[in-house]
């Protein structure tokens, strides 16, 4: 179940969609001692920084102008990331709404000089709002998925983004719920 159909699809039929991989973007960066946090191992929020980075080109890419990031959730870390790993962040956008994009990123890292297969370290969805030269949310094409993977991908974007809605909603009706009882919380 969704909460919308994308609005690209219904209501900016001028705006042409766009496949997945016209936007796909992989950002690499070599860790080094500067990365490090006080157990000698790489700073989550070095990641996390490479992570908002590679999305934002992707959004900006996809949606052909600025875009802002509008929230992060589900950042994983599988496994720790070491001084001299060479680490690849790919991202591509997985969902579309009306002025919003999930955009999906996977952390994979490797030994810098050797030729060993790179180990999956952590993933994350942002949600971004394209938006115009006042910072005002403007219309992006909708994405195209192109393969399978980008189906499933396009789905479970649907499911988070439903439950993100939810959310929201819940929190909102309770703070009002609460402010009608007289609370000042
Ligand atoms: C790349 C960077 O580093 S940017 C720096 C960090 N980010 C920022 O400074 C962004 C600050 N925030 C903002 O400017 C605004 O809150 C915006 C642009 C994100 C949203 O503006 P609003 O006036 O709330 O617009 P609106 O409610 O229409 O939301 C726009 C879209 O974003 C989505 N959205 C807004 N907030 C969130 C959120 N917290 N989580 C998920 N989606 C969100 C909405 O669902 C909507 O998507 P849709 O059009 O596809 O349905």
């Amino acid at each position: 179940m969704t909460d919308q159909a994308p609005a690209a699809q219904t209501d900016s039929p001028e705006i042409p969609g766009k496949p997945v991989s016209a936007s796909r973007t992989t950002l690499s960066h070599i860790m080094t001692h500067n990365d490090t946090n006080l157990l000698g191992t790489v700073h989550g929020g070095v990641i996390m920084k490479l992570v908002d980075d590679a999305a934002g080109a992707v959004a900006g890419r996809h949606s052909g102008g600025p875009a802002v990031t509008a929230s992060m959730d589900e950042m994983a870390f599988f496994e720790p990331v070491r001084v001299g790993d060479l680490v690849h962040v790919k991202a591509q956008v997985n969902w579309t709404g009306r002025t919003s994009m999930e955009v999906g990123v996977r952390v994979l890292a490797e030994r810098w000089n050797e030729s060993t297969p790179a180990t999956h370290v952590g993933s994350a969805y942002l949600v971004f709002a394209a938006v115009d030269a006042d910072g005002k949310p403007r219309r992006v094409p909708q994405v195209l998925p192109e393969t399978d993977r980008d189906r499933r991908r396009y789905q479970e974007a649907q499911i988070r983004r439903t439950h993100r809605l939810a959310r929201r909603r819940a929190i909102l009706e309770l703070r009002e719920k609460r402010a009608a009882e007289g609370f000042d919380d």
